[in-house]
């Protein structure tokens, strides 16, 4: 039996009008691993998000989950398919209380026809220990008296509860200090090791290092490599994103997709 990537790109391009944001980009996320995804400032990272999560439609090339190539026409489709984007700001609703934010769209309708709150607020707490989450003390506690890390926490357990099969983190520990990116950190593992394929789109070098199974490093709109952390030092992944040059791993030049 062939065992599939979640989530594979294949020769993926995407342009704005005369501007090409991406050519024949690979990629590839599996289920129960971080995928880091790198590049430095304009080389597509955030543009490959959209188009994974039905923002933007591709040019050219395929998307697959599960083997199957599928078209992510939008973000309900992308949402549909298992996909499910953690963007910076988050999304969440400050007047809102946790529970209120994980079922958001989605509430639980009781026999009686009215929200079945109990019912929510148990699967939200259900959620939050799967991942071992102690950093939040109650779930009907206003997501405005959340610190940023705890933020974050409800939105990866929201991924979790909707079980997506794809997560993508984009810039998770951005604006967090030092306890709560490492907090986040392992918040990430364990997301990935429920079986989920995550992708944890980061500038930040220790982060991805410490946390990823595999990295991708986009380079002006190419896929430069696709590599496992275990086989690159962080001098040579910085070196990737800021020549694009596969020699210095002792890859061919040119070498694009994904390194098994
Ligand atoms: N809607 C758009 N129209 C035209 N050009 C765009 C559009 N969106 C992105 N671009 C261009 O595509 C390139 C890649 O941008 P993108 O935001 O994907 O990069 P990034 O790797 O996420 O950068 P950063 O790390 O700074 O967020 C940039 O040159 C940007 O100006």
């Amino acid at each position: 039996m062939t065992i599939h990537p979640t989530l594979e790109l294949s020769g993926v391009d995407k342009s704005f009008g005369p501007v090409h944001v991406l050519t024949a980009v690979d990629f590839t996320a599996t289920a129960g691993e971080v995928t880091a995804l790198v590049g430095d400032n304009g080389a597509g990272k955030s543009t490959l998000v959209k188009c994974i999560g039905g923002i933007h439609r591709i040019d050219a090339g395929q998307l697959f989950v599960d083997g199957t190539p599928q078209t992510v026409l939008d973000p309900r489709e992308a949402a549909r398919l298992g996909i499910e984007i953690v963007h910076q700001d988050l999304a969440l609703c400050d007047n809102l209380d946790i529970v209120q934010n994980m079922f958001l769209g989605r509430e639980r309708i009781s026999r009686l026809r009215t929200l079945d709150e109990n019912a929510m607020e148990k699967l939200a707490r259900q959620t939050l220990a799967s991942l071992s989450v102690r950093t939040v003390h109650s779930v009907r506690q206003l997501v405005s008296s959340l610190s940023g890390g705890q933020r974050q926490t409800v939105a990866i357990a929201k991924s979790v509860l909707w079980q997506s099969k794809v997560v993508v983190l984009d810039e998770p520990t951005a604006a967090l200090g030092v306890v709560q990116t490492a907090q986040v950190l392992d918040l990430v593992r364990r997301l990935a090791d429920q079986g989920v394929a995550v992708i944890l789109v980061s500038h930040n070098m220790n982060d991805v290092m410490q946390v990823a199974d595999s990295i991708g490093v986009l380079f002006l709109g190419r896929m430069a490599a696709q590599v496992r952390r275990r086989d690159v030092t962080q001098t040579q992944v910085v070196e990737l994103i800021t020549t694009g040059r596969t020699g210095a791993l002792g890859l061919p030049e040119q070498t694009t997709g994904a390194v098994a």
